[in-house]
This record gives structure tokens, sequence and C-alpha cells, in this order.
């Protein structure tokens, strides 16, 4: 393995992959990593929603809400929301469809109410990761935030736009019924025994709104078993008879669904569980299965299960005075300390004439750990985010960049060339300049904005128009839809024009996750699909309004 680098990729395969910028003395990406052809916006988005989002926060040691848990709450609603499945016609599963389906008894409760909430609150949802996809995340992190197993994630889900069929079961439903909507939703009689167990391990039942199901007016929430965690425990307290599930030992007969459930089998799979081993497992693959459980024409992306080892964000460019800025970061995991490591931003220009053949160079200006949420706690992981901010002719530009680590202690440097192509820079004709483009806040009014400045590579008769996604909602109930627009920029009085680029404005609210921007000069069109707005570092302005 010399010149040419051993990929590991998330799907278990392995890959090899000749670089161009090899040489025999470097080594490129170690063995075994985790890693994917850039640009992926979905891959290196999923990636860093379920390592570094902030709904991380909200599950993290299985806090307690409204007497039950946030992830008791968020691992229900992803149920009820995969519940509207039909094997048979392929129709339904997690597809946000619960946002329309809150009216019914079957998804009473507070805690719907507040799942959604959270997840929109955060303000992540993205063209390739909607409401759907954010669910299920948010089962994943639901497990893994109380104990329970790491399940590997696909995003990839399509928000539905209308409510799905009523089929969420009822405790007050007998137990053909519920064998029955089980296997509509593609379970067997023993995976609903599994699925019901591993569900009913966290939260309970709320006396409000099963008033027939917890009598006791002075009981909350009745919880399922005795610990909040993710655990068997509600398993060996059924089979001791010690159990306090209400519905295995509720008053009323007829509601007691996990009952009929857990023995239908004479308590095979629930004896099976009393191993915490088997208990983890099978819950860790029957909840991946309910995630994933999707209409038939709905394809997952990747499933991720480890942090991709380098992770490079949206490049940022800036033109002025002859001169262009890029600025990116690189996410590298789990890399130890050594204070005299340097990592360089290497690049090409479009002619292959101004830099050395060898790529022109820029140290990194930094790095700052980063955080790696549930899932980089319980994997022992630690990740550190390099930022970079290159000095561009603007004249030759930049073709592609890529990253060299070098530890510096006479071990060979790491090149992080995306596999060998380099992160490659389609076109530099049309961007979004991040130096002229302003974070505008009105000190008055509190209200904020971006302005953002596009650079055209052209003069004044040129074009460019943005797609914008915000996945902000005003309204007080769900749904929570996003909202995409299309606007045509005017050209921008305050930038004029230099040193051949025009530079055109338009205000988007400072919520937009993704955007697509698309240029017209003379006679040839540009575009960039999914700008990510959310690594964007544009000057804050204040503005005494
Ligand atoms: C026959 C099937 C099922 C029935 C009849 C049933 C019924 C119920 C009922 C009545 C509650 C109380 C809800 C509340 O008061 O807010 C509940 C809670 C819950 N269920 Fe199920 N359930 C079933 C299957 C499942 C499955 C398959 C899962 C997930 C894999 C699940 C996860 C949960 C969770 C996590 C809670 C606690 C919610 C909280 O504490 O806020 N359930 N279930």
């Amino acid at each position: 393995m010399s010149i040419a680098s051993l990929q590991y990729l998330c799907n278990g395969q392995f890959s090899l992959q000749r670089s161009t910028f090899s040489s025999l003395k470097k080594v490129h990406i170690a063995a075994f990593l985790s890693t994917f052809q850039w640009p992926n916006p979905q891959l290196a988005y999923t990636d860093k929603m379920i390592y570094e989002s902030g709904l991380n926060l909200l599950a993290q040691g299985c806090p307690s809400r409204d007497n039950t848990t946030v992830p008791a709450q968020w691992l229900r609603i992803a149920y009820h929301d995969m519940s509207t499945h039909d094997v048979d016609d392929g129709t339904g599963g997690l597809d946000a469809s619960i946002q329309f389906e809150l009216d019914r008894p079957q998804n009473i409760g507070q805690g719907m109410f507040d799942s959604l909430n959270d997840f929109r609150n955060f303000l992540f949802a993205a063209p390739f990761f909607g409401m759907a996809d954010t669910i299920a995340l948010g089962a994943v992190l639901a497990v893994a935030g109380c104990g329970g197993p790491l399940i590997p994630f696909s995003a990839g889900r399509v928000d539905a736009t209308e409510a799905g069929p009523a089929t969420v079961p009822e405790p007050q439903q007998d137990l053909a019924s519920h064998t029955e909507a089980f296997r509509h939703q593609g379970f067997t009689p023993t995976e609903m025994i599994g699925l019901v167990a591993c569900g009913h391990t966290l939260g309970g039942v709320r006396q409000v709104d099963f008033p027939l199901v917890v009598t006791d007016t002075e009981v909350d929430v009745q919880t399922f078993d005795t610990t909040t965690n993710f655990d068997n425990i509600v398993v060996s307290e059924y089979l001791q008879n010690t159990t306090q599930n209400i519905l295995v030992v509720g008053p009323n007969v007829t509601t007691r669904s996990d009952f009929r459930i857990f023995s239908s089998d004479g308590n095979v799979t629930m004896q099976s569980f009393l191993s915490s081993d088997t208990f983890n497992e099978t819950c860790g693959n029957l909840i991946e299965r309910m995630i994933n459980t999707v209409p038939s024409g709905v394809t997952l992306a990747r499933a991720i299960s480890e942090p991709f080892n380098y992770v490079v964000s949206e490049p940022l460019f800036s033109y002025r005075n002859g001169a262009m800025s890029m600025a990116t970061t690189l996410r590298i995991v789990n890399i130890s300390d050594n204070p005299s490591r340097t990592v360089n931003m290497l690049w090409a220009d479009r002619q292959g004439s101004s830099c050395p053949s060898s790529g022109c160079t820029s140290p990194s200006t930094g790095s700052l750990q980063a955080s790696l949420g549930i899932f980089g706690g319980i994997q022992g992981l630690t990740a550190d985010r390099y930022t970079f901010n290159a000095t561009i002719n603007a004249t030759t530009s930049i073709s592609k960049f890529w990253f060299e680590i070098n530890e510096n202690d006479g071990s060979d440097p790491i090149v992080v060339d995306n596999g060998g192509s380099g992160f490659v820079i389609g076109q530099d004709s049309v961007f979004i300049d991040n130096g002229r483009s302003k974070f505008v806040f009105l000190t008055v009014s509190e209200i904020s904005y971006q302005r953002l400045v596009v650079a055209v590579r052209g003069d004044t008769s040129s074009s460019v128009s943005i797609t914008t996604f915000d996945p902000h909602s005003d309204a007080s109930t769900p749904p929570y839809l996003p909202t995409i627009m299309t606007t045509n920029l005017p050209l921008d009085d305050s930038n004029p024009v230099e040193g051949g680029y025009t530079f055109f404005t338009a205000n988007v609210t400072g919520t937009v996750t993704f955007l697509n921007i698309s240029g017209n000069v003379g006679d040839v069109s540009y575009a960039q699909e999914n700008f990510d707005m959310t690594v964007v570092d544009f000057p804050f302005a204040p503005i005494s309004q």
C-alpha cells in the first residue's frame, strides 16, 4: 500500500483509491477510516446532526420532563409516526405525517407537541433532512441518551403533506388486532413483543390522557418500570410479577395490552430479554427497522454509525482588492494532542500556472475541540476542528484544495484529499461573498437578518437568483412546514463593480439553513446547490433602528 489509499467506507466496503497528489513519501488516509466522496451535503450534514446537533443536549442523560422523560416522548412519537405503514401496499411509515394526526385520540398527549416543538426549535431542517429525519434521529438519540444501544442512522425520509391512516394500536384493542396492526407495519408477532418491550422501557402512561388506564387521579404519570433508563428492567419486573406497568397490571383488564402482548408466546421472548445483551441487540435492530420503515418509493442514504474521520465544511469565498479569500474547516476525529502538529490547506489554481505543482499552501489559523455528542461520548471519540483562511490569487483562482496533516515527529504526513480527487471547486464565477455579506442586527427593534451579497464574475448584465430553505415556522401548532422561496437579486449599490466582479444583494432571514444559487453571465449559467448557510461567518453589523 504505497500510493494507493485504503478507505473503509461506512457501508462496510473497502475501496482502493489512487491519489493525484500522492507521492511515495506521503501516506494517504491511514487505514480503516470512514469517509465519503465530497461534496455530499446530505452525508456531511447527517454526521453533523447525529454528532454535533443541539438535540444531543436535550436527550443527554435521559432528562425528565412532564413527569416522564424527553427521550420517552421522542421514542413514542417516532413509533406513532411510523405506525401508518402498510406493508401490503408500501404506503406510510416514518414520514412526519404525525404532524397532521395529532387530533386523534391515539396520538393524545403533551409529549407529542413538546417533541415537535423541540424538533422545530433547533431549526436545522434542510432540503435533504426534514421533520421525518429529525423524528427518526430523535428516536436514535433518545435510546442512546438513556443508556440503550447505538442505532445506525440514515437520512433521506420524505415529509408527508397530509395525514396517514389511523392505525396506531390502542390499549383497549385485542391481541388479534395488535398482531394484525404490527403485521401491517412489517413486524412478526415475536417482533411485536420485542418492539413493545423496547418502547415501554421508557416513560409511562399519563393519567389525564388515559383515565381509563390510570384510574388513580393522584398519579400523574404511571411509569412502565422503576428505572428511567433504557434497560430490561421492564422485562424482569414483568417476569417477577413485581411490575408496575399499568398496561400489564392496571385495574382495567381491557386495557392490559402489554400483558396480552408480552405473554402471547408463553413469555418465551420476554424470558430471552432477561439477558441485557439480547434485549439491547434486539431493541437496536427493531428500533432501527422501525425508523427505517418508509413508503416504498423512498430510498434512505447510507447509514452512519461512526463519525466520518475528515469532514470539510462549506468553502466560504470573498473577493476584495484583487484577492480572493477562502475560509473552511476540517474536522478530524480522534487526533492526539500534539503541539508540534501542522495542518495545512493546499490548493491548485485554475490554470495550473500560479501555484507550484505541490500546491499553494496556507497554514491552519487555529483549532477547536468539537463535541461529538451522545454517540461520541459512548464511542469514546473526540474531534478537533481546524480552521483555514487562505488568500488566493483572484486571477488564477482555485480549482481544488486538500489538506496535509504533519505531526512533525518524523512520521509521514497524512494527506486528506477526498480519495485522490481533491475537494473540487466546480466554479468560481458566482458565489456568496462571505466578507461583504452581513449579519444585520437592528438594535431598537431587535430584528436580525442576513444581508447576502453574491459576487458574479461578469458585468452588470449578469443575473442571479437564490432559492432559500427556511425551516422556521411561525405556526403556533403543528404542522411546522419550511418556507422555500426563490428571489431574483438586484444589483448591490453599496458594493460597486470591482476587479471584474459585479455584486448582487438580498436580505434573507437568519434562519435559512441552505440555499441554491443560480447565475447567468452572458450565455453561461452557473449554479451552486445546497450552499450551507449554517456555517457562514458574516461580519456582525448592528444598526440603531
Ligand atoms: C400495542 C402497541 C402499543 C400500545 C397499545 C401502546 C400504548 C401506549 C400508551 C397508552 C402509552 C401512554 C401514552 C401517554 O400517556 O402519553 C404509551 C406510552 C409509550 N409508548 Fe406505547 N404502546 C404501544 C407500542 C409502543 C411501541 C412499539 C413503542 C416504541 C417502540 C412505544 C413507545 C412508548 C413510549 C416511549 C411511551 C412513553 C411516552 C411518555 O412517557 O411520554 N409504544 N404507549
